[in-house]
């Protein structure tokens, strides 16, 4: 027996769908039901890394955690890593499959219909109930014989579907009904209601709007949802960056992170925000510096197109001058170094650049990407021997040419050095994701840069804050019948 589907679909991009499929998935798991999230393709250079050492959106892992469950590469079997504008990395259950420019991706995705089926149907043989998410429009026609991802996993499925639409970019009912009538009939039978997704003021205020939307769709308006600041979960869209930031006001410790093209994992610096009195500022340009105590190059999936571009900015001199420690993460990491060589053309079109010349280290792409979860120890002066966990996912491959490891990594059988550091402790460098999620070690950093900790604030879980105000709102028969599992 395969349980049920209910799927999330969204009028564009960004209008909450990954959020919500959370917010339902957390709803399901506090009643009880096995529940898990499913993606079948997602494109984002935020990842995380299975148990298994498998790549898979870091939306995904968000949605399992969601879900209580850890995350598997089942829940997101195929993820397309952008390089640039026209040309992906594209990840195959967990491993990377081709590296395709967009047109050639659109042709030869019919092949991995299989895979989207044959993981979503091992979800349903394992759990009670899958929560599967859309990716943008489910009625781009142009794109519409080449889907794998939205309507034709719900017709599948035969998935019970909500349709979701933001309210505050404006043209919702053009958003809701323009989708609606796009969809072929038995596309739109599968819609079982809509949601109102971001609704600022008050939600009784648009009594009418659901009227009018109920009147003219035939479907029930499943609920209105307000708006949630500061949910304090990653975003899945390096366009989130570039919304207005009201947290970096008034903030006693500002930590730059430079925006580089094709930024990869940007989550890992979520924790360095909600610690209070520290604001992390997307940067753009080399004039922001002066904003900023310490200074942060993050991974990006274009190593050297980030090189480029820095030197193309202006940023070679200036943080060549800034006076503050300065971090690099992975692709930052190799920015770092003295020299970054791509001869295979591992990622672009290849080639090689100086680095930015502040770490002992050289860069070498190869074929085989690294990815899997760690265990290390910091030799950092500020973090001696403090152990920590996080994960990595890199072509490029690493040489120190002077002895000064900033971190040991643990494995079953050996130990080996990773990252580099200035002896000081202010300039460093690794691999590692998801570092400054270990408090101690993110904690002992900021003191370093005359941060005083904090008393701990007794921390709320954000699923649960997040599925106490979607459950709120939500109309509760319908979403029993939709939880409903037979
Ligand atoms: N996650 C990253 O920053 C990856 C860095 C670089 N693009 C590599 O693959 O080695």
């Amino acid at each position: 027996m395969l349980a049920p589907v209910l799927m999330v679909v969204g009028t564009a991009s960004s209008v909450g769908k990954s959020t919500l499929v959370s917010a339902l998935c957390r709803i399901a798991a506090r009643r009880g039901i096995r529940v898990a999230p499913f993606k079948a393709q997602n494109m984002s250079n935020n990842a995380a890394v299975t148990a298994n050492g498998e790549e898979i959106a870091r939306s995904i892992a968000v949605q399992a955690a969601a879900a209580k469950l850890t995350p598997s590469v089942q829940m997101n079997p195929i993820l397309i890593k952008p390089e640039g504008q026209r040309r992906s990395q594209i990840i195959v259950q967990g491993r990377p499959w081709q590296t395709l420019e967009a047109i050639d991706y659109w042709q030869r995705k019919h092949m991995l219909w299989e895979i989207v089926t044959s993981n979503l149907d091992s979800l349903r043989q394992t759990y009670d109930l899958v929560i599967a998410e859309g990716a943008g429009s489910p009625v781009e026609l142009n794109l519409k014989t080449h889907d794998i991802t939205n309507m034709r996993v719900a017709t599948y499925a035969q998935a019970q579907t909500l349709l979701v639409g933001d309210i505050d970019v404006g043209g919702i009912f053009a958003a809701m009904l323009g989708t609606l009538m796009l969809l072929e009939p038995e596309e739109r039978q599968l819609i079982a209601g809509l949601i109102v997704n971001r609704f600022r003021g008050d939600p009784d205020l648009f009594t009418d709007g659901i009227q009018i939307l109920e009147q003219r769709s035939h479907k029930p308006v499943l609920g209105v949802v307000p708006w949630l600041p500061q949910l304090g979960l990653p975003e899945e869209d390096a366009v989130a960056l570039e919304r207005p930031d009201q947290t970096t006001n008034n903030a006693a410790l500002t930590i730059g992170v430079i925006h580089l093209p094709a930024i990869a994992n940007f989550d890992d610096f979520d924790p360095l925000a909600q610690e209070s009195g520290v604001a992390v500022r997307y940067i753009n340009q080399p004039h922001e510096l002066q904003h900023c105590q310490a200074l942060i190059l993050p991974g990006t999936k274009h190593t050297l197109a980030a090189r480029q571009w820095l030197a193309e900015q202006g940023f070679d001199q200036a943080i060549q001058q800034f006076q503050g420690p300065i971090v690099g993460i992975c692709g930052g990491y190799q920015l770092l170094g003295q020299q970054i060589d791509d001869p295979n053309a591992v990622e672009g079109t290849g080639g090689g650049m100086a680095g930015l010349g502040l770490l002992p280290i050289t860069t070498i792409f190869q074929r085989h990407k690294q990815t899997r979860q760690v265990q290390a120890i910091s030799n950092l002066p500020w973090a001696n021997n403090y152990p920590l966990t996080g994960y990595e996912i890199h072509m490029g491959q690493t040489e120190l040419l002077a002895d000064q490891p900033a971190f040991r990594i643990e494995q079953a059988e050996s130990t080996h050095a990773d990252g580099c550091m200035r002896a000081d402790g202010k300039v460093w460098g690794c691999y590692i994701h998801g570092i400054f999620a270990n408090t101690e070690f993110r904690q002992a950093w900021l003191s370093s840069l005359g941060w005083q900790v904090q008393p701990a604030i007794q921390a709320i879980d954000p699923f649960e804050r997040l599925a106490d105000h979607v459950e709120q709102h939500l109309e509760p028969n319908l979403l029993a019948r939709l939880l409903e599992i037979s």
